[in-house]
């Protein structure tokens, strides 16, 4: 009987195995390993970091491979030419987003710019978004909260090293000093700071947290149904909870501002659009701006700012060139300035060598097919999950010498093909935020460049391995020594 019953096992499962490689042939699906496991398919084969786990599937599959991931196919492109035929020929069929179930929360039902479905809603969005948040008159009009916000960080870091080296931790500092910048640009509120402890910065402190911590999570339940139907690990319990808080929290801010009405943030201009057109300026839409702004234009900057810095520390030539060039053009005598950038090709080098070997999002933003269409001569149905590997992109060695080696000379006089380096993504769903980042991130480079001496500790290598996280961070946090400059006492 026992002999029977293994029996049925081993040769349903074999029935299973090449039923499932036949109709991938038959459907002409892209290469995938086998085999992909009953209900699970190959879930089992994700270890975190995700990109690193598709690299080494794409050095033995392809640069287009599938993978089931319970029910849902996913497509995984490392090559150029592909993210090319992604990004031109079949831009709009692949411009949609896959519905998980953070995006019914944090996402305010799918309504927010980054989880919107392609079409009108979604359009309306960037091209708010393109005249009241990321605009060049927008962008300098918060020029004053970017330089104030920079020269408390510099302030801060200077308060024990002006007459010595001493330690100084980086990851907390830079990540708040991007998120003072966003919260200062939506709502004119600073909650990082000494001078700013009060209950209500404390309590956005602990939200912020929690909201980072949950959009970090990867949810079987969004590729096995039945997981939640039941919510296992009762994921989308603690989403409603941590996200009743939040936008109760975000309405306060709203209410906060209709009641002053005197101030000039992006609530407030919101808002004004609200009196004219409610029906569309919805508290929801606004609500969900907001949490963008927060969720998509924070760690990614200073994630970049820290892998950069890294970078720096460990090679002190270039960071020596960087220091070099900042003193012949700007000088000792002021501060470098967002105009003095266009002048600075050394550290424009630098940041764009930091995002192709750590690009903050490693595999994009996941895209979701509306239509059938082909990639690589393979068949893509409708319905598929698409994820981009720019991090493979990036050290792709026919296209990059060394791929692995920072050297950020590479770029001088290089015009590069889009497709090559993609860190803001490529086609009409790419960051609109990649300006007001370059400005962060070029600006705070630089003003800790021309501040301050740089050094590892105990001349250890930093290490530079990468965490798992929202936005590919660190796996541990910097610390360095860092001794000031006598240009520092010109902020004080
Ligand atoms: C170094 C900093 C940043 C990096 C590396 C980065 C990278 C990206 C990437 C890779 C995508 C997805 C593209 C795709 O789906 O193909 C994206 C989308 C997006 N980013 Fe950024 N980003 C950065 C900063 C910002 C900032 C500062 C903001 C706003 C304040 C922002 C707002 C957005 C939004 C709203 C989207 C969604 C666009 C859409 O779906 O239509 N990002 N970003």
């Amino acid at each position: 009987m026992e002999v029977v019953w293994v029996y049925t096992v081993i040769s349903s499962f074999l029935i299973f195995l090449s039923l499932s490689f036949l109709s991938k042939r038959f459907r002409n699906l892209p290469p995938s390993p086998v085999p992909a496991l009953p209900i699970i398919g190959h879930l089992r084969l994700l270890k975190p970091p995700l990109h690193r786990t598709f690299y080494s599937l794409s050095q033995k599959y392809g640069p287009v491979i599938s993978l089931q991931f319970g029910s849902r196919l996913v497509v995984v492109v490392s090559s150029p030419s592909a993210v090319e035929e992604c990004f031109t020929k079949n831009d709009v069929i692949l411009a949609n987003r896959p519905r998980f179930v953070i995006g019914k929360y944090f996402g305010y039902n799918h309504t927010n710019m980054v989880g919107s479905p392609y079409g009108d809603h979604w359009r309306n969005l960037r091209r708010l978004g393109s005249v009241e948040i990321f605009s060049a008159s927008r962008l300098n009009m918060f020029l004053s909260v970017r330089k104030d916000e920079i020269r408390r960080l510099l302030l801060k870091l200077a308060q024990n090293t002006r007459h010595d080296f001493a330690k100084v931790e980086l990851q907390s500092r830079l990540s708040e000093l991007s998120l003072n910048i966003i919260m200062r640009m939506v709502a004119g509120k600073r909650y990082f700071g000494e001078e700013d402890d009060n209950d209500e910065a404390r309590q956005f402190r602990g939200l912020i947290k929690q909201v980072f911590k949950h959009s970090g999570l990867a949810n079987l339940g969004d590729f096995l149904p039945l997981l939640r139907w039941i919510d296992y690990g009762s994921f989308e319990k603690s989403l409603t909870k941590i996200f009743t808080k939040f936008d109760a929290f975000l309405e306060g801010l709203l209410e906060e501002h209709r009641r002053n009405k005197n101030s000039n943030t992006m609530i407030d201009h919101l808002l004004s659009l609200q009196e004219s057109q409610p029906e569309y300026y919805t508290d929801q839409i606004i609500k969900g701006i907001i949490v963008v702004m927060l969720t998509a234009g924070t760690d990614t900057s200073s994630v970049t700012l820290e892998w950069a810095l890294s970078l720096l520390l460990n090679h002190p030539e270039v960071l020596e060139k960087a220091r070099a060039e900042l003193d012949a053009q700007v000088g000792t005598d002021r501060l470098i300035e967002e105009h003095d950038l266009s002048n600075l090709p050394c550290l424009h080098n630098i940041i764009s060598e930091t995002l192709r070997l750590y690009p903050a999002a490693p595999l994009l933003v996941p895209h979701e097919s509306s239509d059938d269409c082909k990639i690589g001569g393979y068949n893509i149905p409708r319905g598929t999950i698409l994820l981009v590997s720019a991090w493979a992109v990036h050290r792709d060695p026919n296209v990059w010498d060394d791929p692995t080696s920072f050297k950020p000379e590479r770029f001088e006089g290089l015009q590069v093909e889009p497709s090559k380096l993609i860190p803001f993504g490529m086609g009409r769903r790419s960051c609109p935020g990649s300006g007001l980042a370059q400005r962060v991130v070029g600006l705070a480079l630089g003003s800790l460049i021309q501040c301050f001496d740089w050094q590892r500790i105990g001349g250890e290598e930093i290490d530079m391995a990468e965490g798992t996280g929202m936005s590919m961070p660190k796996a541990k946090p910097l610390e360095a020594m860092c001794k000031a400059r006598h240009v520092v006492n010109r902020i004080v």
